[in-house]
């Protein structure tokens, strides 16, 4: 049976409503612009839900824009950069389809024809309403004898096309909906790319969030190997708005949920999702992994990734990628802010403030300057604390069980020992690697001067909490800030359960050190994009569990992405196959770690569902998808 499709011009093949934009040339300068521009638009939505006649919204917004014939070069131009993208990406559908394809739209062929014929829709196909002007260009009105000036035009221009096959109607509005209600067409897709008009997708057979969509479930060749709304992301933990916006934009299905999630929510929530978002709480553990059906990346919208279980995803070919510094100045900042307000009781001195007590006195309050800071961990953190840290005087030393370069004055040390009898404020800054488990205890206080201030912004499991109140209850610790914890709650409805509580000169944060507005901002834009680079490209740039590689676009070619365990062989068995095939491969890059290989082939247009099947089959294939 042969298929049918009735497209829809205004907001559907193009982003926006040729009227509207008719409007802003022709009110150009004129006084009464803006008011005539809003009640065009509101005429559009009223006729588009169906809540007045079409005939009447078309009327009234001809009357409203003042146009003339010299103003139509100008709007074609706009217009044609204005066809939807998955419109645009798609003109082989067109072009393979030309004799199956038709335009049926309420507005006017003047300006649809020279937009449509160019993406390939033939000038017989297309159906629309005609201008009618008066001697001097002024559009003065329609034809109305044209069927589709009246209500139910669409209608019944297929029912004079008498089309033998399947019809399936794509469009925005209520009047494509009409088709459908008339009993013409097999399916309404409410095409929601641009706009989305809940009265319509209500209607609607299938919601088309793009027009891949569509050639997807009609099983036509599309631009793009698989529809990205059908793409399920998952983003917990309160990802900010922006990162949340990107990937809508993407086009993937995005859901948002503002906290963590246990084990066994996890292992329900992330059946049929592709991508998952999380931040420093969800545990992402190898059950967890093992629940899932599709994962296929992990974005921590954070630094810290010893939350998910990285060996798990790498052996399942899921890529995770981080944020491995766009909240580190925030820490930093909140360090030093600490240290200040630590080594001068501020606020246990502020608490009494608000009970009425005035406390001045001089006694144990110090300055930062020529103090000795001692730095757990060189890495980003640390080393930015070191330089922030020198520039208001203090002495840096630092311990990090790598090598690492010293920066501006600071002193490498060689062990933890030597750096916690030195200095006069210790500050943790380590991965959350599970070694790291209590490397700050009992003994470890025991070696600190009396009186050091003592800090932990890393992460909650690598100082023993028991030992901590005790340094501090003893006085060996003066004053502490700590900002993670071994076990934290879920969300802000949950309560905060530590023995550090009411301690003195503690400063307890709720895990803040990279909750700024800025960090968050830079996360948000950060991650999404790594996530789009790997899913659209494959590139792994900064991905912690996968093989790092920087893809060129594709161009002309399928791309074959072929993740395997790291035993040898795997490559030659590959290229055999597209030996077999008689592929010619137009690139190759291929790197592997301990664990798994990562190779990219991309090859000419053509090729066999077979040599599929085959790359797939391979013994010791994790992952395979092709994109093209
Ligand atoms: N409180 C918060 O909101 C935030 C906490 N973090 C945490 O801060 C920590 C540091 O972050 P980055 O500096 O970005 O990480 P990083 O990976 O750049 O640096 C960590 C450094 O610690 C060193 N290291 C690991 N184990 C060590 C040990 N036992 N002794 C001495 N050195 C050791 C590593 O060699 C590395 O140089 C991480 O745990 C991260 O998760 C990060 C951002 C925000
Ligand atoms: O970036 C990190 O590693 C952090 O600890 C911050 O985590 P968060 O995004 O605040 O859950």
């Amino acid at each position: 049976m042969d298929k049918y499709f009735i497209i829809d011009f205004d907001s559907t093949l193009t982003r926006v409503e040729a009227m509207d934009l008719l409007a802003s040339i022709s009110l150009e300068g004129k006084p009464q612009k803006e008011e005539a521009e809003s009640k065009i638009k509101e005429l559009t939505d009223l006729g588009m839900n169906g809540e007045i006649s079409f005939r009447d919204s078309l009327k009234d917004r001809l009357l409203l824009l003042e146009a003339n014939k010299s103003h139509l070069p100008q709007l074609i131009t706009a217009l044609k950069d204005q066809v939807s993208i998955s419109f645009k990406r798609n003109t082989a559908f067109f072009n393979e389809y030309s004799d199956k394809i038709y335009v049926i739209s309420n507005g006017f062929r003047e300006y649809i024809e020279p937009i449509v014929t160019s993406l390939g829709v033939l000038p017989d196909h297309i159906f629309a309403n005609e201008l009618i002007f008066d001697e001097k260009g002024n559009i003065k009105g329609f034809d109305e004898n044209n069927p589709l000036s009246k209500d139910g035009g669409k209608a019944a221009i297929i029912r004079s096309l008498d089309l033998d096959g399947d019809i399936y109607v794509i469009g925005d509005g209520h009047n494509d909906y009409e088709i459908k209600a008339a009993g013409l067409a097999n399916k309404f897709y409410a095409f929601t790319e641009n706009i989305s008009r809940e009265k319509v997708m209500e209607k609607a057979d299938h919601i088309a969030p793009s027009l891949d969509e569509v050639l997807f479930e009609n099983k036509i060749n599309s631009a793009i190997s698989y529809p990205k709304n059908r793409i399920k992301v998952l983003l917990l933990e309160n990802v900010h708005p922006i990162g949340v916006s990107l990937l809508e934009k993407e086009g993937f299905s995005v859901e948002v949920y503002p906290a963590g999630l246990d084990e066994d929510e996890l292992c329900e929530k992330i059946k049929g999702i592709s991508i998952l978002g999380l931040r420093s709480k969800t545990q992402l553990s190898r059950k967890v992994i093992e629940s899932a059906d599709r994962l296929m990346a992990v974005g921590a919208f954070c630094i810290g990734t010893n939350q998910i279980d990285l060996d798990a995803c790498q052996e399942r070919g899921v890529a995770v990628f981080n944020a491995p510094f766009s909240n580190t100045r925030s820490v930093v900042e909140l360090a030093i802010g600490s240290i200040i307000m630590l080594i001068r009781n501020i606020f246990d001195k502020s608490v009494l403030m608000h009970h009425g007590k005035w406390d001045k006195s001089a006694s144990g309050s110090k300055e930062i300057r020529g103090k000795k800071l001692g730095l757990i961990g060189y890495g980003n953190i640390g080393a930015q604390l070191s330089v922030l840290a020198e520039s208001i005087g203090m002495d840096v030393y630092y311990y990090d069980t790598e090598e690492k370069l010293a920066l501006g004055n600071a002193t490498k040390l060689d062990s933890l020992e030597e750096l916690l009898a030195e200095a006069d404020v210790v500050s943790l800054h380590v991965d959350g690697r599970i070694e790291n488990t209590n490397i700050i205890g009992k003994r470890e206080f025991d070696l600190m001067k009396e009186g050091v201030i003592f800090l932990n912004l890393s992460r909650g499991h690598v100082v023993d909490i028991t030992a901590l109140k005790e340094a501090i209850t003893s006085k060996k610790v003066a004053g502490s800030a700590v900002d993670v914890f071994p076990v934290e709650p879920k969300s802000n409805n949950d309560p905060f359960e530590n023995e550090l509580r009411g301690l003195p000169n503690i400063i307890l944060t709720p895990h803040i050190g990279g909750s700024t507005e800025e960090a968050q901002v830079n996360i948000g834009q950060f991650v999404p994009a790594r996530i789009m680079d790997y899913i659209n490209t494959g590139t792994t740039t900064n991905s912690v569990n996968f093989p790092n590689l920087q893809l060129p676009r594709l161009q002309n070619a399928h791309r074959l992405i072929h993740i395997h365990k790291n035993v040898p062989g795997i490559i030659a068995k590959i290229n055999q196959l597209f030996a077999e095939h008689e592929i010619n491969i137009v690139g190759q890059y291929l790197k592997t770690n301990e664990k798994i290989g990562y190779v990219i082939t991309d090859i000419d247009k053509a090729y066999s569902k077979d040599l599929i099947k085959a790359l797939r089959a391979i013994d010791h294939t994790i992952k395979f998808r092709v994109l093209y």
